[in-house]
């Protein structure tokens, strides 16, 4: 019998949104639609502006679209959101500095009314998953900015929600850092099973990490190619040197060229 298709956990149906400003309207997202199915890893890649965080602040009830349907676990953004679907992660880690990782970690847990004992378990799993378990004690300014970035991740990852909003998280990193967190991320990603939406500028990134990569066009940012990767879930870094990844990054590159000429 042929397998049923992954139901979709994030769908987009022409999603347009516009911005009213004193300027005039802005027209960040025009008819997108999408499917990221479960336990998907979709980049969102495309030209400063184009609206890829419109996009995903729009998955996380953080804006209204003006136009078309938009469903996270089969309910509106709004109704996910209360139902705490996601995690987000920012471009900056946005941790207090008055508290330890392990405060920060525990904060939004505090809030949502959690029990001690299930706080200190809760804390200590996820600074175990991102490898910071001797951290925990220590304040954001005593940690590099790669592990404040995996501190964030594991703020994210507490409340243990399938679905995890990636904006550039590591867009502030050297070279080599990124590197070392792309892999780590695809680590996570696997032992998790969760489904990853994530904005990035950097194209390699994009084609290492992702299962689906959205390309975007300039404002206003419109889809103009879904790529599902071929390559294997076993991911070296070294992968990026086959003639496999060589070509997937061409793909989105023409893709982006494609976004500006129209
Ligand atoms: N609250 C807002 N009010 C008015 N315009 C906005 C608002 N938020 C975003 N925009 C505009 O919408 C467009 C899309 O912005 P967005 O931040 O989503 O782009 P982006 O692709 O994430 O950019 P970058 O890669 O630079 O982060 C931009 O032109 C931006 O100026």
């Amino acid at each position: 019998m042929a397998q049923a298709p992954e139901p979709a956990v994030i769908r987009a149906d022409h999603l347009d949104l516009t911005f009213q400003t004193d300027d005039g309207p802005v027209h960040a997202l025009r008819d997108v639609t999408l499917d990221i199915p479960n336990g998907a890893f979709v980049s969102f890649i495309g030209p400063s502006g184009c609206g890829k965080t419109t996009l995903l602040r729009c998955i996380a009830a953080l804006e209204t679209p003006t136009g078309g349907s938009l469903t996270v676990n089969g309910m509106t953004a709004d109704e996910a959101r209360r139902a705490r679907a996601y995690g987000y992660v920012f471009q900056a880690a946005g941790l207090y500095p008055w508290r330890t990782i392990g405060g920060n970690i525990r904060l939004p847990l505090e809030i949502m009314g959690f029990s001690k004992a299930e706080q200190r378990e809760r804390v200590a799993r996820v600074l175990d998953l991102v490898e910071l378990s001797q951290f925990e004690k220590k304040f954001p300014w005593q940690l590099s900015g790669g592990m404040q970035q995996r501190a964030s991740i594991a703020r994210a990852l507490a409340f243990d929600a399938d679905i995890l909003l990636m904006d550039e998280p590591f867009g502030a990193l050297d070279e080599i850092v990124r590197d070392r967190l792309n892999e780590e991320l695809l680590r996570l990603w696997d032992k998790t099973n969760k489904t990853i939406a994530f904005v990035t500028h950097s194209i390699p990134e994009a084609v290492y990490l992702s299962t689906h990569i959205v390309v975007m066009s300039p404002r206003p940012g419109r889809i103009t190619d879904v790529i599902e990767s071929p390559l294997p879930k076993e991911r070296p870094l070294d992968i990026r040197d086959t003639p496999q990844f060589i070509e997937i990054a061409h793909r989105v590159r023409e893709g982006l060229r494609a976004g500006y000429e129209e």
